[in-house]
């Protein structure tokens, strides 16, 4: 079946998201849906040409090869509009331009979304508008709560995207996929077999210019607070009945619910640290705060580690690890899960035993499993064996497979309101201690595997002496 004619109108499309990462997301989809039709609006303060914008759209597009009817279709028909979307009437002039259904998508200063959102309330929505909303949603639960009412005067809350592409991720469906259509590794999913679970999201880019957003947000809003417990909450899930939204969503809410710091202690449970001057590779990196449009005095953080606890019958006692930080010295992108010992090994053996781990990469999407074998010669001699498989690349890119959500009016991916607040809920403890400097903010250099002192995580204690 022919899917229906979207309008999407782009707010913010002369931005670095959309140039970056919406359009050619936006030209890959459709040159692999080619019945897609979408009318693609551009819409921003500056004044700007059909055909300066055409050009705009063209060159993303390139960056990812994207052709065929719906590439061209889209191509021949979009146009760029002027406008302040502050402003009530240049809304409603800007919605009278619909073709099919709308999907606004907020590609904007997230305090200019707030005020877009207000304006909008005072303007008649065609029927099934969508909204996609970006990241950061809100400052705080208080100002997320105040957003989550405002939108939900305006549109049902599940035509509301809150947009989280780590859930454009193939690796969310592969971790389910993995999980829930085998056998043998759903029954050990719990704390009776699994002793710890590290989700790391190490980063050797730097700041790169975004000291505007970064300088106030710091590494704990920006990657655990948003992404890497939406990671969680998937990993950590109950099993749901179906791939629908309502039950993704509900399973990962009663997950996030559930969650706070360990032991409720946010001083213990939780580390900080910024860079120093060093160099990732060959580029070299300034301390962070000689960059540019950086604050010292905000001592906002690079690098952030905390640790929480899912308080519920499956999870109790197991520390979930969080991490994600900038400038270090190798990227590291995935979810360790540390498998309890074997309960007995029988005495007569010998050699290097740990136990089982599982490692679920989250770019390139793949896994690795180490045990312990019987190893070649001495049947007496254990050791450490690694079974690898590559999950492959996903059909589209993260930003694609939201699109499609999007123009699908399929929430399944996107974040849903209480979990928004449920996720700032779960940080705040930790900000909190953080801003009254219980917590020391250490340094490491830019480069280097994190600050002096604080202990690997993810690795086994052999793994770090081999
Ligand atoms: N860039 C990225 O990599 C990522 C960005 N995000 C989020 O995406 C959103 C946009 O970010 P980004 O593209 O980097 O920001 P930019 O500053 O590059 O772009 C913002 C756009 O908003 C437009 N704009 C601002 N005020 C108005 C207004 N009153 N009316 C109409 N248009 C307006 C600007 O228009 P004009 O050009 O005409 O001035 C500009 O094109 C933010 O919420 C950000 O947090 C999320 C993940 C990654
Ligand atoms: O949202 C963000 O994500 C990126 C990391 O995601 P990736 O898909 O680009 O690896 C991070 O660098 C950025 O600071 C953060 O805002």
């Amino acid at each position: 079946m022919t899917p229906p004619t979207t309008t999407l109108f782009l707010l913010g499309g002369g931005g670095d998201l959309s140039a970056r990462l919406l359009l050619p997301a936006l030209g890959q989809l459709l040159t692999s849906q080619s019945e897609r039709r979408v009318r693609l609006v551009g819409v921003g303060v500056e004044e700007l040409t059909d055909a300066a914008w055409r050009a705009i759209v063209t060159t993303s597009f390139a960056t990812v090869e994207a052709a065929g009817p719906a590439v061209e279709a889209l191509l021949t028909s979009t146009t760029f509009r002027r406008a302040d979307v502050t402003d009530t009437a240049a809304l409603a002039e800007l919605l009278s331009a619909t073709e099919g259904t709308p999907a606004l998508y907020f590609a904007l200063p997230p305090a200019v979304t707030v005020q877009a959102c207000a304006a909008l309330e005072e303007v008649e929505l065609p029927e099934g508008t969508v909204f996609a909303l970006e990241k950061p949603f809100g400052t705080d639960s208080g100002s997320a709560a105040a957003l989550n009412a405002q939108l939900a005067r305006l549109v049902p809350e599940n035509r509301v995207h809150r947009v989280d592409h780590f859930l454009g991720r193939s690796t969310v469906f592969n971790l389910l996929g993995f999980r829930f259509a085998n056998r043998i590794f759903e029954p050990l999913w719990n704390a009776e077999h699994i002793e710890r679970v590290d989700i790391v999201y190490d980063e050797q880019l730097g700041l790169e210019g975004r000291a505007g957003y970064y300088d106030r947000a710091g590494a704990l809003v920006d990657m655990i607070q948003s992404h890497l417990l939406q990671v969680l909450a998937v990993f950590a899930m109950e099993p749901p009945a179906t791939l629908d939204a309502a039950d993704l969503r509900d399973a990962k809410g009663l997950v996030l619910r559930a969650t706070r710091p360990w032991a409720g202690d946010p001083v213990a449970s939780s580390s900080r640290a910024r860079y120093t001057a060093g160099s990732v590779d060959d580029r070299a990196y300034p301390s962070y705060v000689d960059e540019e449009g950086v604050h010292p005095d905000r001592q906002t953080e690079t690098l952030a580690e905390v640790t929480l606890e899912v308080n519920n019958w499956r999870w109790a006692g197991v520390p979930f690890t969080l991490r994600s930080g900038k400038a270090l010295a190798a990227r590291r992108r995935e979810i360790v899960v540390r498998f309890k010992p074997a309960n007995h090994i029988p005495i007569g053996f010998e050699g290097k035993t740990g136990p089982t781990v599982l490692r679920l990469f989250l770019a390139p999407d793949k896994m690795s499993l180490s045990i312990n074998i019987n190893g070649p010669a001495d049947p007496h001699d254990l050791e450490r064996t690694t079974f690898e498989a590559d999950f492959g690349p996903g059909q589209f890119s993260a930003y694609g497979e939201v699109l499609e959500g999007i123009l699908d009016d399929d929430p399944a991916l996107s974040v849903r309101g209480d979990t928004a607040e449920q996720s700032w809920r779960i940080v705040e403890p930790i900000l909190a201690a953080w801003r009254a400097n219980d917590v020391a903010l250490d340094e490491y250099a830019a480069g280097s595997p994190g600050p002096d002192g604080w202990e690997p995580i993810g690795v086994l204690p052999q793994e770090r002496e081999g």
